[in-house]
Order: C-alpha cells, then sequence, then structure tokens
C-alpha cells in the first residue's frame, strides 16, 4: 500500500508526466522538440551529477565518457554484430557502471581537488581513446546506427523517441529520488557532513561514495544509448571534456543537491544556449563566436544571484513539502542484549596520543562498566575529547589499547566499533543541517537495517523503512523533541541539536552511549530532563562515559569520575573524593568544586 506522503509526492512527477505526453501532439515545430531530446538526454547525466555532485559532494568533470561507452557500445554490437538495441540497453547500463567501478574504487578516495582532477584526466584520455581506435572509427566515429523498435514501429522521428527519452528520464528521477530517500540514501546524504558523524554509525564511506559513483556513471550510460540510437551515428566529441563541463554545469546551475534541479538546469543551459546562437549573429554578425561569452557570463551573473542553483529559488514559490508520514508498521528492530550492570564493557589500557611533540593523551588507563555513568573531566586542552576519539577509532593511538569486552577495538574503524553499540555525540555537534531532525535520527539506527542499494532503488525496502523511522521518531519523542521531528535539523537552537545528536545515538540500541558535552547550551530545566534521560539509560544497563563542563550536572550524575590535565590522569573516584582532591582542586575544579 502507498501512503499519501509517497502519493504527494508522486504528484509533481505525474503532473510532469501529462504535460510531456502531450507536448509532443501540439502544434510545436520539431526543432522544439529535438532540442527536449537534447534536454531529457543531458537530464540523464545531470541526475548522476546531482547525486554524485550535489548530495555526495564528488565533483565530476569527466561525466561524457560513461556516455561514450554507453554510445559506442550499442554503436558496434547494433552495426558489426546485428543486436538488438533492447538487449544492448542493460549492456550499455552494464558497461558504464562497469567502468565506473574500478575508476571510482581508484579516484573517490582522492581528497580535495584532487578527484576533479582525476575526473579531468580520465575525460581527455577517453576522448583521445575513442578517436584512436580503429575499430571504433577513429574521429569519424561509427554511422548507420539503427533506430530504436518495437513490433515493428522504427522510432525514427524525434516526437516519437521524445517518449522513449522521457520515459527514461522519468524512470531515472524515481529511482534517483527512492535511493535518496532510503537508508542507503541517508548514508549517502551524509557524505556532505563530512562522513565522520555517518561512519561513526556504521556507514561504509568508500560503499556510499562509489554506490552514487557507479549511478552518476549508469545514468550517463544510459543516456549515451539513447544518444545513439537517436542520432543514429556516434564520433567522439559529445564525450570529450567539453560536454563533461557542461553537464557540471547543468547540475550546478539548477541546483546540484536537487533531482528535480538536474532537468531544470539542463533546460536552462540549453535553451540558453540556443538562443544565443540564433540571436547573437544577428545582432553583432556571425563568425565570433560572441554567443559562448555571453553565455558564459549569463551562467555566471545565474549563479551569483542563485548559489545554490536556481532550483531552490523556485522552491519557494512551491507548496511547502508535507511532513513525513510514517507507515504503521509492527516490524521489530533487532534489540542487543545489554550486559549486567557492574562487567567492564570498555577498558582504556595504557592509551597514548601525540600529535607531533604534543602529546595529547599520555598512558591513560581507565574502564566504563555497563550500567554505570563515567564522568571524563578536565580542563580545556585536557585531552577528553581526544580520549573518545580514541575509542570510536576517529584517531588512532600511538600506543595502548582500547577494549569492548574484552576484545581488543585497535586498529578497528569508527564503522567496525559502532557495530559493538558503541555510539557516540560530538563536541561540536555533527548534525545534518539539511536533513529534519527524523532523518538525521534514522541514520543513527543505520546498522539495525539491511536493506541495499538494489532494494532502494525499486523502494523494496519499504517495510524496514518504516520501522527505522518509527524507531527514530521514538527516539526524537523520547528526549523530548517530539514537536521537531520534521524541522531541518540546521534550524535548531545549538542545545537541542545536541539533544538531537544523542537522540541519534540511542537509535543505535548502544550498549555504551559517549557523550561530549551533552548539556552545553541547554537551560535548567532542559538539563534537568536530560539528567533524568541518562540516570534511566544507566538504569536500563547502558554504559556511559560522559565528557562535561557543568560541574553541577555532572557531579549529581556520575558513579566515577576520571580527571585528565594535560593528557595525563591525575585522579580518579566516587566524585565526593575527586573533587577533595588536591591535584584536582589545583587543575581544575578550584573555585568550581
Ligand atoms: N588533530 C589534532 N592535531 C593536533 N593537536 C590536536 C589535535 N586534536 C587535539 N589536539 C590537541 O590535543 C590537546 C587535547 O585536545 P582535546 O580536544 O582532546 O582536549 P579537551 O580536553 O577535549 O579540551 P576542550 O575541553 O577544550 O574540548 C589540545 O592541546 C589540542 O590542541
Amino acid at each position: 500500500m502507498m501512503n499519501s506522503t509517497r502519493l504527494r509526492n508522486l504528484m509533481p512527477l505525474a503532473a510532469f508526466a501529462v504535460v510531456l505526453a502531450i507536448l509532443p501532439q501540439l502544434p510545436i515545430p520539431t526543432f522544439w522538440i529535438t532540442l527536449m531530446n537534447n534536454i531529457g538526454l543531458a537530464s540523464l547525466v545531470a541526475i548522476g551529477l546531482v547525486l554524485l555532485t550535489g548530495v555526495g559532494g564528488l565533483t565530476s568533470f569527466g561525466q561524457a565518457t560513461f556516455c561514450g561507452f554507453g554510445a559506442y557500445l550499442t554503436a558496434v554490437l547494433t552495426t558489426n554484430y546485428g543486436f538488438s538495441p533492447w538487449l544492448t540497453l542493460p549492456l550499455s547500463i552494464l558497461i558504464g557502471a562497469g567502468v565506473a567501478l574500478p575508476l571510482g574504487l581508484i579516484t573517490v578516495r582522492l581528497s580535495g581537488h584532487f578527484l576533479p582532477l582525476g575526473t579531468i584526466a580520465w575525460g581527455l584520455a577517453f576522448y583521445y581513446l575513442f578517436g584512436k581506435i580503429e575499430f571504433l572509427g577513429r574521429y569519424d566515429g561509427i554511422t548507420a546506427v539503427p533506430p530504436l523498435e518495437i513490433a515493428g514501429y522504427q522510432f525514427f522521428s524525434s516526437s516519437s523517441i521524445f517518449y522513449v527519452i522521457w520515459a527514461f528520464v522519468i524512470l531515472t528521477v524515481i529511482s534517483a529520488q527512492n535511493l535518496l530517500s532510503s537508508r542507503v540514501g541517508r548514508g549517502i546524504r551524509a557524505l556532505r557532513g563530512g562522513g565522520q558523524a555517518a561512519e561513526s554509525f556504521g556507514v561504509n564511506i568508500v560503499r556510499a561514495k562509489l554506490i552514487v559513483f557507479v549511478f552518476a556513471a549508469a545514468a550517463a550510460a544510459l543516456s549515451g544509448w539513447l544518444y545513439a540510437h537517436m542520432q543514429r551515428s556516434v564520433n567522439p566529441t559529445p564525450f570529450g571534456l567539453n560536454m563533461g563541463i557542461e553537464y557540471l554545469l547543468m547540475a550546478v546551475v539548477g541546483g546540484s543537491g536537487h533531482v528535480w534541479g538536474a532537468i531544470f538546469g539542463s533546460a536552462i543551459v540549453l535553451i540558453l544556449k540556443e538562443i544565443l546562437q540564433r540571436v547573437m549573429p544577428s545582432l553583432i554578425g556571425s563568425g565570433a563566436n560572441v554567443e559562448m561569452i555571453v553565455f558564459g557570463i549569463l551562467l555566471v551573473a545565474i549563479l551569483q544571484m542563485a548559489r545554490n542553483g536556481i532550483w531552490p529559488f523556485v522552491l519557494r514559490f512551491l507548496p511547502a513539502k508535507p511532513p513525513q508520514e510514517i507507515p504503521p508498521t509492527d516490524g521489530k528492530l533487532p534489540k542487543r542484549t545489554l550486559a549486567s550492570p557492574g562487567s567492564p564493557l570498555i577498558k582504556v589500557e595504557k592509551a597514548r596520543k601525540a600529535f607531533g611533540g604534543l602529546v595529547a593523551v599520555n598512558d591513560v588507563s581507565f574502564e566504563v562498566p555497563a550500567g554505570r555513568i563515567v564522568g571524563l573531566i578536565g580542563p580545556n586542552g585536557a585531552g577528553k575529547s581526544t580520549t573518545f576519539n580514541l575509542i570510536t577509532g576517529i584517531a588512532s593511538l600511538t600506543s595502548g589499547s582500547v577494549y569492548y569486552q574484552g576484545e581488543p577495538l585497535t586498529g578497528d574503524s569508527p564503522r567496525q566499533i559502532a557495530r559493538h553499540g558503541i555510539a557516540r555525540t560530538f563536541q561540536h555537534a555533527k548534525i545534518l543541517p539539511e536533513m529534519t531532525v527524523l532523518e538525521n535520527v534514522a541514520l543513527g539506527a543505520h546498522l539495525r537495517g539491511s536493506a541495499g542499494v538494489f532494494k532502494s532503488l525499486l523502494h523494496a525496502e519499504r517495510a524496514e523503512e518504516a520501522t527505522l523511522l518509527t524507531e527514530a521518531a521514538r527516539q526524537i519523542e523520547r528526549v523530548g523533541l517530539g514537536g521537531y521531528r520534521d524541522r531541518l535539523a540546521g534550524d535548531l537552537a545549538l542545545g537541542q541539536i545536541r539533544i538531537v545528536e544523542i537522540a541519534r545515538a540511542l537509535a543505535a540500541d548502544p550498549a555504551v552511549l559517549l557523550l561530549d558535552e551533552p548539556a552545553a547550551g541547554l537551560r535548567h530545566g532542559e538539563k534537568q530532563e536530560l539528567s533524568n534521560l541518562l540516570k534511566k539509560l544507566r538504569e536500563e544497563g547502558v554504559a556511559i562515559l560522559l565528557v562535561e563542563h557543568d560541574m553541577g550536572f555532572v557531579m549529581g550524575l556520575v558513579d566515577h569520575l576520571v580527571v585528565l590535565d594535560f593528557g595525563t590522569l591525575i585522579a580518579e573516584g566516587k566524585p565526593a573524593d575527586v573533587r577533595q582532591h588536591p591535584a584536582v582542586v589545583a587543575a581544575y575544579l578550584g573555585t568550581a568544586a
């Protein structure tokens, strides 16, 4: 059964499909239909780029190459070997994805400007490769590619292939939206925030990047396949670096974070180019190629006015998205059996972290037992957050060990550590501001779901997704933010954002909770509620490690205190004893004690 949110989400798509269906029937010059076809082909590539660049944060100038693989494959197989184009359709998509996989494995790990440079390199290399191979007709390419055909009907005319192209665009929009709104998609969307929070909740960052990379390449290869059968010839020119740059421009102008922005951006860029190519020569005289200069200036002006592209601007005039409806479910998520209170869960043994000459954590040892709250305190720069990062695998130990139930965690990635049920919040909150509170918290439950990319593309994971969202909503209620469930997380006050982080950690069904300054920015009453929640979690058997500067909050809550100063453990024990400790009074508590 389709829920009403999903029905409402499908309405614009349905309206768009109806307009498209009518369009070729109207007395429109063929020229405009051909332009629409080109917009459709470009939209496919740009939708891939929205996922890759806008959502995943990976810039690629090389998408035209994947169009080339799709186009050349079908051109060769249909002309030389008599394959049916419908048979080459999956093969073209597969070759795009197949080439993207090793290329992605090499390039997505590159950070900063190396990735865009890498995409430029392959964009150039493959253009020359296509042009040099005898078998591919060198720079002349391959001609006499057959048109698409169904039951004897050949899609020769612009207005007939129009339907095929736009049917594929709509299918690609649906699958892109399905992917983005799934568990896998939340992991992909979290890449923009740097990925650290996502990794701490079990998202495989490299895999998430590869998924968008392969999706974008497959969409581009599909565009190439359609191009070959629309044009009925292929040569290297449309698959070079110039086109790669133009596709990226389309995604950025449209609004690179939005699937609809891709279609919008493709339309703006191609229509603008077309109009300028017609108008400018008659205004200035032909031969000077002035239209490209004006085109460039106009695009820069558009981006100056709308930095995030034009689609977000259009969205302001459209009705606001309705709150996400969670379909009723009686599905259950796996739940962890917690260890008996008092049994040691986390053991930090002679943990040491040196940043060059600075020893941030100096051979520190302590334990965090199940059903206990341990406070980790110390002056600014004492090494508390670094200790957190050592336990959760974000920073690597210089020496020493961290154990979970006697098992060493040393060398494990944050993702592997999260699997044990070790969940955390961050000192500098790492929420995803453009995702709702519900989506942010659902990211915490990532490891409790298992649906993969194919199920997500087809939206066949709806039962599991409903249980994940129900769990996220339950945790949001639990921390008292029920009224903010559908708000964008970035719109919340800092104190509330910290509480969202706690809800996200709780959605992971944690055995150990590491909270980095959770009370910062909270009002008195809110601190009281947080304190009650943490006490309740302790009763349930959760082990809590708490870094906090608010001594009133810490003293009334923790069972055991560990005090660091300049990276060294200077005292530990019951709060009442530790606050009397001369070294602690001298180093940290002073008059606050
Ligand atoms: N990535 C890093 N590179 C170099 N030095 C670092 C790095 N991270 C932390 N440090 C240094 O290590 C020391 C401990 O920092 P840490 O953030 O762990 O302290 P803290 O006790 O959490 O302090 P605060 O209460 O101010 O957050 C500081 O001197 C800090 O400057």
